[in-house]
């Protein structure tokens, strides 16, 4: 199954932004757009993005009362956005009404569940009262997500054989907790493989920020792991 790259544009600045942007246009499909820059430049900044020919991934990971994530959804839905996400701890009824709006808005648009973040590990979870290990929880969550019609899912590349197996083969699965080493590197990221493997575990799509963004040429690392999920 192929798998391609995102890449997450968390940066501070447009400014910042843009070189990278252009060294990449063309060789690049997917950039995601999450709460840094969408906090400091909004829907305007997607718009210009998406007029660069990128693929849009919008990560605001919508979390709250259904009534408020599906009105958030059904503002959200004009936008030029190919992907969406909302924490699926935020339940069922929630991911309902937000499918509704994204339906009756952008028919197109997939939504993602995030599952159990990356940077979250058992002692975590045990931390806000979940018991269970991030296995066992990214399925629980997975499989409610599925069945209140998510067809795609963010959870972490370690879990993703096991997603396979019970969900869906038609599911998305973007995974972010890439580490070209494949080891934590002592960062927030807790949950980590490398691209290659990644892919080979049966990833959709494999979400990059700082290994690309603070190596010393950007476009050159984002490159090099394009041609990494080439040969996986
Ligand atoms: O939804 C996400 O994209 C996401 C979910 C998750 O569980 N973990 C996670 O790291 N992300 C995002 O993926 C990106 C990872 O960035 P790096 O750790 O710099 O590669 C960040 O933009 C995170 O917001």
């Amino acid at each position: 199954m192929p798998c391609d790259l995102i890449l997450a544009l968390d940066v501070p600045t447009r400014e910042e932004a843009a070189p990278i942007l252009r060294q990449l246009r063309g060789q690049l499909r997917w950039v995601k757009l999450g709460l840094q820059m969408f906090t400091a430049y909004g829907p305007n900044y997607v718009r210009e993005v998406a007029g660069m020919g990128f693929d849009i991934f919008l990560d605001l990971k919508l979390h709250d009362i259904p009534n408020t994530v599906g009105k958030a959804v059904e503002s959200l839905g004009p936008l030029p956005i190919k992907m969406l996400t909302l924490h699926t701890s935020g339940g069922g009824e929630m991911m309902r009404f937000a499918k509704a709006a994204q339906e009756k808005t952008n028919p197109n648009l997939l939504l993602l569940g995030v599952t159990v973040l990356t940077s979250t590990d058992a002692a975590g979870l045990n931390e806000i009262g979940v018991g269970v290990s991030p296995a066992e929880q990214v399925a629980r969550l997975g499989k409610l997500a599925t069945v209140s019609g998510l067809r795609g899912l963010v959870c972490s590349p370690l879990e993703v054989e096991l997603l396979r197996r019970t969900l869906p083969a038609s599911t998305q699965l973007v995974t972010p907790g890439i580490r070209p080493s494949g080891e934590a590197g002592g960062d927030d990221q807790k949950r980590v493989m490398s691209p290659a493997e990644a892919a080979r575990a049966g990833s959709s799509y494999i979400v990059v920020g700082r290994p690309i963004l603070k190596a010393a040429d950007p476009a050159a690392a984002a490159r090099a792991i394009l041609a990494e999920l080439n040969g996986a």
